[in-house]
């Protein structure tokens, strides 16, 4: 036998396995033919190569994944580093409740190394959702408000609520109420007394007006009447401003500051002019990414300033991002004899905090 040859046993058994051929008995034999064992083994061989290819797609694909993606039950890991992505992906989670099934290969749950403190209605949500941008930062997507309200449930419950993220990144949660809520500083030092500070802080008058929209429009959405600015920020008897109006309250800086310098030192506040944040955020996150340590990722080309809102968003591919609709409302004038009170009566409180904090604001109401 001819090397190469396949013994006709061998041929004879293959053929056996392979389905029939319908040929008509009578019909003459063509030498040059198909024989009908042939004719019948293409289909079979393609199938074969199809299901090859199918194969190779797969291993190639579970390989590629192997690298990038990575199944580890319960949880799906992902390499992708674009932040719109890693927003949406979080976002997922956020809706989850922080108890999502998304999250990177070689993450986890951090506690917070640094928190955005306050002041409420001074750009806070603007400022950490700008800082997300850089990826050496992970944010919280709502605000937590562990240290005013959830206390009792305990730093694990705290640290379930963050989201994932590698060893080398900054994980930021931001509670606003935390600047003025009284046991606030002292919980905070018991979770870490290294924690980075981040306060956040505008003109006082625009801080409280805005304070004001925005605990009318909550009364609002719950069919209450609204009441004027001036009625509020005005005591009715005396016609000085009113103390124990909360909107007063907040903004009254340094009286919140102090409290805070207590347990920490000035060193681990940066504090953020709320002001430049809406003309030119780009510089207050510079500043932000070097009190951090981090390099600077969030620059000028990242914004795109969007004229019906009247606010920079952030532009990422070719879709731009702006904060939502309830940010940046409209303020109404305020009447000149209130405007007067109040400049006068937050004056000594503003002189007193740039003298704590070694630094001036260039706030528009001033005297
Ligand atoms: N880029 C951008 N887009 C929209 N809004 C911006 C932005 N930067 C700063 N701001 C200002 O943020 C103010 C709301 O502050 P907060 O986010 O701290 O409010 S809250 O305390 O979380 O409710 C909000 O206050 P109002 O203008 O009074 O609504 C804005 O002035």
């Amino acid at each position: 036998m001819k090397t190469g040859m396949k013994p006709a046993a061998d041929s004879a058994h293959k053929y056996q396995r392979l389905p029939k051929v319908h040929t008509t008995h009578n019909a003459p034999t063509d030498p040059t033919s198909t024989p009908p064992g042939q004719a019948s083994r293409c289909p079979k061989l393609s199938r074969y190569k199809r299901i090859g290819a199918v194969f190779l797609v797969v291993v190639t694909l579970v390989l590629m994944g192997v690298t990038c993606l990575q199944w580890r039950q319960p949880y799906m890991a992902s390499c992708l580093q674009d932040p719109v992505v890693r927003d949406a992906l979080m976002a997922h989670e956020t809706r989850k409740g922080g108890m999502g099934h998304l999250r990177y290969s070689h993450t986890k749950r951090r506690l917070p190394q640094c928190l955005i403190i306050g002041a409420r209605k001074a750009g806070t949500r603007a400022l950490l959702y700008f800082l997300n941008l850089h990826t050496q930062i992970q944010t919280a997507g709502r605000e937590i408000h562990f240290f005013d309200k959830h206390y009792e449930q305990g730093l694990e419950w705290y640290r379930k609520q963050m989201p994932f993220s590698f060893k080398d990144q900054i994980t930021i949660e931001k509670s606003p109420a935390y600047f003025v809520e009284q046991d606030v500083p002292g919980r905070v030092y018991a979770m870490n007394q290294t924690v980075k500070l981040l306060l956040i802080i505008r003109d006082p008058i625009d801080r409280t007006m805005s304070d004001y929209l925005q605990i009318m429009d909550n009364k609002l959405k719950r069919q209450k009447s609204v009441i004027p600015f001036e009625k509020l920020v005005l005591d009715e008897e005396t016609y000085e401003i009113n103390r124990s109006y909360t909107a007063i309250k907040r903004s009254i800086y340094v009286r919140h500051l102090q409290r805070w310098l207590q347990y920490f030192p000035r060193s681990q506040f940066h504090i953020v002019d709320g002001d430049n944040m809406i003309t030119r955020p780009w510089e207050e996150l510079s500043k932000v990414e070097n009190f951090l340590g981090l390099d600077h990722q969030i620059t000028h080309d990242r914004f795109t300033f969007n004229t019906s809102r009247g606010f920079f968003c952030f532009r990422s591919a070719q879709t731009e991002h702006c904060l939502a609709e309830g940010k940046g409302r409209p303020h109404p004038v305020i009447d000149p004899y209130t405007l007067k009170k109040l400049k006068e009566f937050f004056t000594p409180f503003n002189e007193k905090l740039f003298d704590r904090v070694g630094r001036k604001f260039n706030w528009r109401h001033w005297m």
